[in-house]
This record gives C-alpha cells, sequence and structure tokens, in this order.
C-alpha cells in the first residue's frame, strides 16, 4: 500500500504538516509513505512540468494534498500542479485512489475551507474518495482539530511554529488515510 503527500510549502509550515501527515500513515503496517514536495522550479512558463513527479502518483494507493492557503485557496504552485493532470483526467487514471487535504493558514477564519474544497473538487474530478476527519471539533480530548473543519485539517499559525495540536491532527489523518485505504483494498 503505497501513500504519498503531495504539497507545495514556502516556508515550511505546511512542509510540517505534511511530515506529521507521512509519520501518521507510517504508523500503519505495510505501508510504504513517500513525501512528494512541489517546487516552484518545475513551473515553466507557468506550466507544472515533472513528468517524473506524476508518474511517482500514478503508483500510489492514496494522496494526501497539503498546500498553504494563499489568497483564500491553493497556492499558485499548487494550482499549476493540478492543472497538469489535467492530461490524466481524460483516462480517470487516478479513479478509486483515496484523496485527503490539509492547509495553514495565518488567520484564524483565513478562508482555509475553501482550500480544502478546492482540493476536494480536484480529487473528485479525478475520481479520486475523498476521505475528511472524524474528529468533531472540541469534542477530542486531545483537542485534535481544534478548528472543527471535517473536509480536511486546517491547521493556523501565526509565525509558523506548529500548534503540536494541528501536528497531532495531522499524524491522525495520515494514519486515517492509510488505515482507509486499506480497507478498501482488502
Ligand atoms: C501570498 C500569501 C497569501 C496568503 N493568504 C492567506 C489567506 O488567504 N488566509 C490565511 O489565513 N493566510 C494566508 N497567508 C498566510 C499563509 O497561509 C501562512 O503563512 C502559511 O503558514 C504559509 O505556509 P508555508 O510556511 O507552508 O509556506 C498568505 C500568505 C501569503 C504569502
Amino acid at each position: 500500500m503505497k501513500v504519498a503527500v503531495v504539497f507545495h510549502s514556502a516556508s515550511g509550515s505546511t512542509k510540517q504538516l505534511a511530515q506529521a501527515v507521512a509519520s501518521g500513515a507510517a504508523v500503519v503496517s505495510d505501508v510504504e509513505v513517500a513525501m512528494v514536495e512541489i517546487v516552484g522550479a518545475d513551473i515553466i512558463e507557468g506550466r507544472f512540468r515533472n513528468t517524473k513527479l506524476l508518474q511517482q502518483l500514478d503508483k500510489a494507493d492514496a494522496l494526501v494534498f497539503g498546500s498553504p492557503t494563499y489568497m483564500g485557496c491553493v497556492s499558485a504552485q499548487f494550482k499549476a500542479f493540478s492543472d497538469a493532470t489535467g492530461e490524466l483526467w481524460s483516462t480517470q487514471s487516478w479513479a478509486n485512489k483515496v484523496a485527503a487535504g490539509f492547509t495553514i493558514g495565518a488567520n484564524l477564519s483565513g478562508d482555509q475551507l475553501n482550500t480544502l474544497q478546492y482540493m476536494q473538487v480536484f480529487a473528485s474530478q479525478h475520481g479520486m474518495l475523498w476521505v475528511g476527519l472524524d474528529i468533531p471539533g472540541n469534542y477530542d480530548p486531545e483537542m485534535r482539530n481544534r478548528l472543527g473543519a471535517q473536509s480536511g485539517l486546517i491547521a493556523h499559525s501565526v509565525d509558523g511554529v506548529l500548534d503540536e495540536t494541528d501536528l497531532l491532527a495531522a499524524r491522525y489523518l495520515g494514519q486515517r488515510v492509510a488505515q482507509v485505504s486499506k480497507k478498501l483494498a482488502a
């Protein structure tokens, strides 16, 4: 079972979440986890060009998408990556892969939900199966999902220092994606 955490991060906070998601997925037995970073250098004249990266994702059973919230949506780098997958859309070659998402913003209510919703639509365009969080906000003894979104993980940091509960929720999201993927494959 292969889980890929596909993310863009400019100043490192989304990357910290991605590492936590990956570590959560890795605790599930027989799961191989890859960190797949979207970098600006792969965007040439506005188009994301990294065939190897897309081929790596083809082989994964589950993709967890991560992007900072920029201007109320995914970053331009993440969007360029998602546009590049348009070539796969007509064949639906990612259909029935499991998908999930996480984001972070500097404002408590900085329109991060729109970022998750974009990722969810993106996954649906590929026929993927979206997995949200099954942690009801403010009802968790560990205070994971403190911001209460269940479409995916919304984290918040004003200075790039991650809240421990957001990292716990990210770990949990990774674990959940790996477990659901195994269940589907059984
Ligand atoms: C161009 C730009 C736009 C941003 N837009 C938002 C926003 O709409 N909502 C929000 O809460 N934070 C916004 N932020 C803050 C980032 O989401 C936040 O700093 C995040 O932690 C950056 O992630 P990174 O460290 O992975 O790059 C914005 C930051 C930048 C640079």
